[in-house]
C-alpha cells in the first residue's frame, strides 16, 4: 500500500475489529464532541459526526488515508448514544428489553492527499430478550454499559441480551467490516 492508513478513533474495539484485517495502520484518536448530535436523521448523525472525526485527524496527521466512525442505537426514533451515568444505561436497557433496534454506524474514508471523502453508515438491526430488573442491574454491575452506544456490547456477557441480529455483526461492534473493506478498495486498498 502507497499510503499510511491511520484510524481516527479511540476505540479499543474498533482497533481490533481493522486489526482482524490484517492491515498495517496507525491510531489517531478525533478531539471531537459527541456531545451535541448533529440534527436530521439518526443515521445520518452517525455519519456526520465520522465525517468530524476523519476530517478533523486528517488535518493533524497532513498524510495518510483516514478512517472515521460512529455508532449510534436507536428505538423509538431516540438516539442513545454512550450512558451518562448508571441511570442513564438502566433507562437505556429498560427501552431495549424485549423489543427490536437500529444500530448505526456512519464511517468517512478520507485520502489526504488528495482531498477525496467516501462516507456511508450500516445498519443492523438486534432483538433483545425481554430483561428482568434483575438481570439488568447485575448486567449493570459488569461495567459494560458505559462506554459503549445502548449501554450495551454484543461481543461481551451482552451476548446474553441479545436474541437475534439481522446484518452485519461488526456494524454493531463499531466497525461494519464488509462495508469498510469495499470503501478502502476504492482508495486502492486491496486487502484480499
Ligand atoms: C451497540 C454496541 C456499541 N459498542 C461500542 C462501539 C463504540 O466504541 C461505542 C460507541 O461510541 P462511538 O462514539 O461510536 O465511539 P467511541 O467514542 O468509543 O470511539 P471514537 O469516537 O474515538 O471512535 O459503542 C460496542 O462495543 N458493542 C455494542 O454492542
Amino acid at each position: 500500500m502507497a499510503q499510511k492508513l491511520i484510524l481516527a478513533s479511540a476505540s479499543p474495539r474498533r482497533r481490533e475489529l481493522l486489526a482482524q484485517l490484517g492491515l498495517d495502520f496507525k491510531v489517531i484518536p478525533s478531539g471531537i464532541d459527541e456531545a451535541f448530535l448533529p440534527s436530521g436523521p439518526p443515521e445520518l448523525a452517525a455519519v456526520r459526526l465520522a465525517d468530524q472525526k476523519a476530517a478533523d485527524v486528517a488535518l493533524r496527521a497532513g498524510e495518510g488515508i483516514v478512517i472515521g466512525a460512529d455508532t449510534i442505537v436507536v428505538v423509538d426514533d431516540i438516539i442513545l448514544g454512550k450512558p451518562e451515568d448508571e441511570n442513564n444505561a438502566r433507562e437505556m436497557l429498560t427501552r431495549l428489553s424485549g423489543r427490536w433496534h437500529s444500530v448505526y454506524t456512519g464511517i468517512a474514508v478520507i485520502d489526504t492527499a488528495s482531498g477525496r471523502k467516501i462516507s456511508d453508515y450500516e445498519e443492523s438491526r438486534v432483538k433483545f430478550k425481554k430483561l428482568s430488573p434483575r438481570e439488568i442491574e447485575n448486567y449493570l454491575k459488569t461495567g459494560e454499559p458505559m462506554d459503549k452506544a445502548g449501554g450495551y456490547g454484543i461481543q461481551g456477557k451482552g451476548a446474553l441480551l441479545v436474541e437475534r441480529i439481522e446484518g452485519c455483526y461488526y456494524n454493531i461492534v463499531g466497525l461494519p467490516l464488509f462495508k469498510l473493506g469495499f470503501m478502502l478498495s476504492h482508495f486502492g486498498v486491496e486487502i484480499l
